[in-house]
């Protein structure tokens, strides 16, 4: 739709300084666009069916009568506001960093995206300050998601079609000050660590054979998926002493993360927290406050992250496993606090 009513022949309006002149579409033969035009066929087609620059035609006309032209806008831009496509450029030029790329504008839009699978760093006070600003807007996904190469992070776009200049200025001065304060672009990835991972299977029922072990293949694939492997896994009876030991081989073997499956609940028979404990592992957390995936333990054993892995890693895609799995892999230090966030959005199922 092009507005309530139909406008009276070449109506201006005047915007800060600069100039929008509508013209009737049938008397637009040889104008050149100023903007591109959208087509929404719902269930079929959602894109631009004019690019901005486009030279009308006779034959435009009935597709443009289509999608709802009856005029359409000529511009005479002041030097001190921006078109839309710019405006949108500007701004994704200003906020994008490592590992990610963006392309041409579309319809006053442009999406900012991964150049390869890791963790998508997006910083949440500067997409906030941002969209305060008013006139333009900021879509990005939530930060600490794994991302996949082609992936979009996040999307620029001016709100109308011709923007102040000073409001892309202003979203140039925060990504720099946040730049300069934290050394990383506002809307960046970070890649995963190739690590060698210990894999230590608990239950005594697996361990003498009664039932095949499900625990191997559901922690492999999830570290395979993330670039990583399991160098080694090991099986241990319901036995305190011997988890232990295990805990210590595995140290010994210098892997870079030690995972512990099962036992981690309130059984008798579930001593994998206590063994982890006993090891010499600095806890940061026993209990992570989302479902599934709330009794899983982590912590740092001499420097090693090490995870106490609930049966439901073993049956879930998506656990407290996979949420802290990929900061581990792309180099962070998990705290208690980390841990503490978890919770508000984490009921993924229960
Ligand atoms: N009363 C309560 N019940 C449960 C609680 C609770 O807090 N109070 N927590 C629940 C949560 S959450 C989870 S998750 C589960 C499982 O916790 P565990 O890690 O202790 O799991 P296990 O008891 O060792 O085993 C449970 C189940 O999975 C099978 N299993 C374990 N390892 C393997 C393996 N490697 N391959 C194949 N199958 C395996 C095991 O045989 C059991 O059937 O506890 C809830 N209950
Ligand atoms: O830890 Mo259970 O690990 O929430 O399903």
């Amino acid at each position: 739709m092009s507005g309530a009513g139909v406008p009276p022949r070449n109506e201006s309006t005047v915007l800060s300084s600069s100039l929008l002149r509508e013209v009737k579409v049938e008397e637009a033969v040889g104008m050149v666009l100023a903007h591109d035009l959208t087509q929404i066929l719902p269930g079929q087609f959602k894109g631009r069916l004019f690019r901005k620059g486009h030279v009308v035609v006779t034959e435009d006309i009935p597709k443009l009568k289509d999608i709802g032209k009856e005029n359409l806008y000529v511009i005479e831009l002041a030097d001190t506001d921006l078109h839309e496509d710019d405006a949108a450029l500007r701004m994704a030029v200003a906020l994008s960093g490592e590992n990610t790329n963006y392309g041409e504008p579309h319809e006053g839009k442009v999406t900012v995206k991964s150049e390869i699978t890791g963790l998508a760093c997006i910083a949440r006070e500067v997409v906030d300050e941002i969209n305060r600003l008013g006139e333009i807007a900021l879509a990005s996904v939530t930060n600490h998601r794994v991302i996949q190469p082609g992936e979009g992070l996040a999307a620029t776009r001016a709100i109308p079609l011709i923007v102040p200049e000073h409001k892309v200025q202003e979203v140039e001065r925060i990504a720099e000050a946040y730049r300069r304060k934290h050394g990383i672009a506002p809307v960046s990835v970070r890649p995963f660590r190739s690590m060698k991972v210990g894999l230590l299977t608990t239950g005594s029922e697996v361990f003498t054979g009664r039932i095949a072990d499900k625990f191997g293949p559901a922690v492999r694939g999830k570290l395979e998926a993330l670039g990583s492997e399991v160098a080694e896994q090991r099986f241990v009876p319901d036995d305190r002493h011997t988890i232990v030991k295990e805990i210590h081989y595995f140290l010994q073997q210098g892997y870079d993360m030690i995972l512990v499956t099962g036992g981690m609940s309130v059984d008798p028979d579930d001593r994998t927290p206590g063994a982890i404990a006993e090891a010499g592992t600095d806890i940061v957390s026993y209990g992570t406050p989302m479902l599934p995936g709330s009794m899983l333990l982590f912590g740092y054993l001499r420097g090693v992250p090490i995870f106490g892995l609930p049966g439901c890693v073993m049956h879930d895609p998506y656990t407290s496993f996979d949420v802290l799995l990929p900061r581990i892999l792309a180099g962070d230090t998990v705290v208690k606090e980390d841990i503490v966030e978890m919770g508000y959005g984490g009921l993924h199922r229960c």
